[in-house]
Parts: structure tokens; C-alpha cells; sequence
């Protein structure tokens, strides 16, 4: 069982800390094809759909962001090193644990139902359109959100629940990244000013401090100029075994 959860732990491990890899970041005409590709019909596709690539959803404003933060990703060279920039691109997929490796435990996960819940809006743009990128030396992420009409709370704007969700995304990735399996404890939330529906936002997500293990970690919402503030949050991870969430959480 223990090797079972370690090869639990590494595949999961391996999805949150995948470089960017030649699949033409940074190259405009990469991005073409690529949208090209998540649109085949997935019975047709042998790869698992990496929902933060780029899509015919995305509007010009997440796709200009995504390529200024593309240009900035290491990338892996013929030799399978990586080189570059200071920030990857997390991939990410709707299940989280369907392509990882592991023991008995991961194929009872796999014969399950279960799909990452941002990730679960088949059609493009209606839910949560959205692209993480992680600069780990600076322990901090950004994450390039659009938000699509099935995320309406109040008239025209976005539900205060789906920017938790997005915010819980981005500070949980963070943590995770740094250092595995983690839970929230504690998210704290302040609503400064709604986000129009369809509008492209940027969350930026940072390391506060650590203590065992404890991360703080602090978060923000604006518009991609930076000039409105929409929410400021805080939240608390804890790194826990795997085992936990098998046992029941
Ligand atoms: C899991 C794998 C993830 C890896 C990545 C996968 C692939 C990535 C793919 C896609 C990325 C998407 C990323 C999404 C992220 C989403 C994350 C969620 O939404 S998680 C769901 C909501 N959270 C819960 O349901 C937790 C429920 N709570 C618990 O399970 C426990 O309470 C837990 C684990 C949080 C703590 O339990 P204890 O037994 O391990 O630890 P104790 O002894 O209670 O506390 C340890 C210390 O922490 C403090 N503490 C605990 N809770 C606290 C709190 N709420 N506020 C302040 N301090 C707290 C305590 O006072 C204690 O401190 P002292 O050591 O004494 O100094």
C-alpha cells in the first residue's frame, strides 16, 4: 500500500509540476494549431485534453495575456532539459488523477465519476476559461481567468462562489506546487467590486509565509490593466498525506 500511495503522490505530483513543454509556446502559429487540436471530437483523440491551452473561446485579451506569459516559459529542449524563462505553464486536465501512475487506490479513482469541478463545462467559454502560470523561485502564480455566461450570479456578473472557486484554484496550485498534496483550511474572501461576465481578469496568488505545515498564502483579483481591484483573499493550506483523502478527508 505505502508504494501504491507513494506512486499516487509522484503522479499527482507530476501534474501539478509539468514544465511548458515544445508545444509551441510563445509561437503564435503553435497556438493556431493547437486550437485546431482541442477541438477534434475527444473519441478521435488519444491525448487527455489539456483544458489551458487556448480555444476559439478565448477572446483577444486572454490570448494576448497568455502569449506575454508563454514568451516568459522555460521550455524543453531536444535533450528533454529545460530552458528559459522563469515561468511554466500548468497543464490541466479534468481529471486530475486519470493520468498518473499508481496502485489498487488510483483505479478505484479512475472507475469513478468524478471530474475536476472547473473543468467539468464541456462547451468552450461557458464556465471557467482559464490558464495558470506558476514562477516557482518567486513562489507565485498568475492565472488568466474569463468567465463564461454559466457563471452568473448577480445580473451581468460573475457569482461570488465561482471567483472562490477560481481563487481556491489558484492558491491551491501555489501551494501544491511547493510542496505537494495540500487541503484548504481556510480561504478568506473581500468582494471589492463585481467582474462583468465574459470579462478576462488576472489572479495573482503569492507565498505569505510558511510554518510547517502551514502555508499562507495571499491572492488578488483585478482587471488586466491592474487599475480595479474586484477581490483580495487570503488562505491557509495544509500539506497532508494522500492518504487522508482515501481515509475519507
Ligand atoms: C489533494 C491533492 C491536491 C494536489 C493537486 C492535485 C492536482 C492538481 C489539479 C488541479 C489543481 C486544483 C487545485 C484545487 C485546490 C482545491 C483545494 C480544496 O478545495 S480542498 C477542499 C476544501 N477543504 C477541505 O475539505 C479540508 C477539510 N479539512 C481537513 O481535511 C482538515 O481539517 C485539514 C487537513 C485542513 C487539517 O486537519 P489535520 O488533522 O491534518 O491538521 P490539524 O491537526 O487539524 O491542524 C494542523 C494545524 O493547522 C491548524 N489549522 C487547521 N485548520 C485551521 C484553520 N481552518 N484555520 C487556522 N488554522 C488551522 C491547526 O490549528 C494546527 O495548528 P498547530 O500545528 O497546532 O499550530
Amino acid at each position: 500500500m505505502t508504494r501504491g500511495l507513494g506512486g499516487l503522490f509522484r503522479g499527482v505530483q507530476s501534474l501539478t509540476s509539468l514544465p511548458a513543454t515544445r508545444a509551441g509556446l510563445g509561437h503564435p502559429s503553435a497556438c493556431v494549431s493547437l486550437r485546431t487540436m482541442v477541438a477534434l471530437p475527444s473519441f478521435l483523440s488519444f491525448e487527455p485534453r489539456d483544458f489551458s491551452l487556448p480555444n476559439s473561446s478565448w477572446s483577444s485579451e486572454m490570448l494576448r495575456l497568455y502569449e506575454q506569459y508563454s514568451i516568459q516559459c522555460e521550455v524543453e529542449t531536444e535533450g528533454g532539459e529545460n530552458r528559459g524563462g522563469q515561468w511554466q505553464r500548468l497543464p490541466s486536465y479534468n481529471r486530475s488523477l486519470k493520468y498518473a501512475t499508481g496502485g489498487n487506490y488510483l483505479s478505484k479513482i479512475i472507475q469513478s465519476k468524478a471530474r475536476l469541478f472547473t473543468r467539468n463545462i464541456r462547451d468552450p467559454g461557458a464556465g471557467f476559461e482559464y490558464v495558470v502560470f506558476a514562477n516557482k523561485e518567486e513562489k507565485r502564480c498568475v492565472c488568466i481567468f474569463q468567465a463564461g455566461h454559466r457563471l452568473e450570479g448577480p445580473p451581468g456578473h460573475v457569482h461570488g462562489g465561482a471567483t472562490a472557486t477560481m481563487i481556491d484554484t489558484v492558491t491551491g496550485s501555489l501551494a501544491a506546487l511547493l510542496s505537494g498534496p495540500v487541503m484548504t483550511a481556510n480561504l478568506n474572501i473581500n468582494y471589492r467590486s463585481a467582474i462583468p461576465l465574459g470579462s478576462t481578469v488576472l489572479i495573482e496568488t503569492s507565498l505569505d509565509s510558511e510554518e510547517g505545515r502551514k502555508k499562507f498564502i495571499s491572492c488578488k483579483v483585478t482587471s488586466t490593466d491592474g487599475s480595479k481591484l474586484h477581490t483580495e483573499a487570503t488562505a491557509l493550506f495544509l500539506s497532508i498525506n494522500i492518504s487522508h483523502l482515501l481515509q475519507g478527508g
